[in-house]
């Protein structure tokens, strides 16, 4: 299978590298000091299970890599526009693009059904510009459990022992398309991927965990584990939590989950979230798919988030006093 990654930072890196390990034909799109690193060293997954190089093949130029199977798309939110420009000569007839990232994605409404279905995101997706150069019919959602980081340009750490990469079709079908990218993601030891029926009812179960930790560590500037070791901070994330789930039942999804499990479930992670790692190297901030539409979504819903709100305003003020938030569109 031709499987090109699409953006080679932690989770792509890890990817990319599992997909090759696994066997199938890999390419990555990757710029500056990571495409330097990977044509001259490979690209190196250094995870509880194995550590290993791979060698695939790697341009900043999409043309240089040619039609796919299947194209893995690993950026930030934010960077979306910048593949929409490049994707085209990425894609066959037959490719699919499966979007596995953090958030609300920006086909969330797309073959949704009911009242909503069909509604554009645009801060999700200015100007529609994925959804024309990608389209609908191509698109797999994906949601990611891995929690990674760049050590240095090709060079991805891996912290958890299991991760996962759950796809799923918007419409709610069981694809030989998904399954065949399950299969080659999941050929590569370490990671699971299942295929499943409600991919919207997954974007949640992981963003309900993202809207409330990542801006309680975004301000403590610390890890989960020791963020929620104070007291206050800890209930404010249960509250975030529950908070969350509200949203998602609110938009009809049946979300059912212990909050203050999770937040148990949470404490010996050390890991410091995607959001935080960006703050701190002073890029910018994954704020609207994680943060910030979610929020749209409860006002839809009308949905009432008073800590979210609070967690989320101050998350954006901090990002934004230190030029790290830029808002879409
Ligand atoms: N890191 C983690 O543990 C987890 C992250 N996620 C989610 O996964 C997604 C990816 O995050 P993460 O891997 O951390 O992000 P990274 O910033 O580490 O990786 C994104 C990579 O894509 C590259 N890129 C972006 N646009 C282009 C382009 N047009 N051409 C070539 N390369 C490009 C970036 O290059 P450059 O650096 O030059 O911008 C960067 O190397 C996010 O949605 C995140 O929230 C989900 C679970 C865990
Ligand atoms: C915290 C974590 C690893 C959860 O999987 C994540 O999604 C992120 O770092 O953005």
């Amino acid at each position: 299978m031709r499987v090109c990654v699409f953006g080679a930072g932690a989770i792509g890196g890890h990817l990319a590298g599992r997909l090759a390990r696994g066997g199938a034909e890999v390419s990555v799109v990757a710029r500056g000091a990571a495409l330097s690193a990977i044509r001259e060293k490979g690209l190196t997954v250094e995870a509880p299970d194995a550590t290993f190089t791979v060698r695939p093949d790697a341009s900043d130029d999409p043309a240089a890599l040619g039609p796919q199977d299947a194209v893995v798309v690993t950026v930030k939110g934010y960077q979306l526009p910048g593949v929409a420009a490049a994707i085209a000569p990425l894609l066959g007839p037959q490719t699919a693009v499966a979007f596995v990232m953090n958030g609300i994605p920006w086909w969330y409404f797309d073959r949704h059904g009911g009242a909503l279905d069909g509604r554009a995101l645009p801060a999700l997706d200015p100007g529609g510009a994925v959804r024309a150069a990608v389209g609908v019919e191509r698109t797999i959602g994906g949601v990611v459990y891995s929690a990674c980081t760049v050590r240095e340009p090709g060079h991805v750490h891996v912290e958890n022992a299991k991760g996962k990469v759950i796809l799923g079709e918007l419409d709610g079908s069981v694809s030989e398309r998904a399954k065949a990218l399950s299969a080659a993601l999941s050929a590569g030891g370490g990671l699971s991927s299942p295929v499943v029926p409600d991919i919207r009812r997954e974007v949640w179960m992981k963003l309900v965990s993202n809207i409330s930790f990542g801006p309680l560590c975004l301000l403590s500037r610390q890890g989960i584990g020791p963020t929620l070791a104070e007291p206050a901070l800890r209930a404010a994330a249960v509250r975030a939590l529950e908070e969350a789930g509200t949203i998602a039942r609110g938009l009809g999804l049946p979300l059912d989950f212990d909050a203050d499990a999770r937040v148990k479930g949470s404490e010996p992670v050390a890991h410091k979230p995607s959001i935080l790692q960006d703050m701190e190297a002073g890029k910018t901030v994954e704020m609207e798919a994680m943060l910030v539409q979610p929020l749209a979504l409860a006002r839809m819903a009308g949905v009432e988030t008073p800590t979210l709100d609070l967690l989320v305003g101050l998350a954006r003020k901090a990002a934004e006093a230190s030029g790290q938030y830029v808002p879409a569109g």
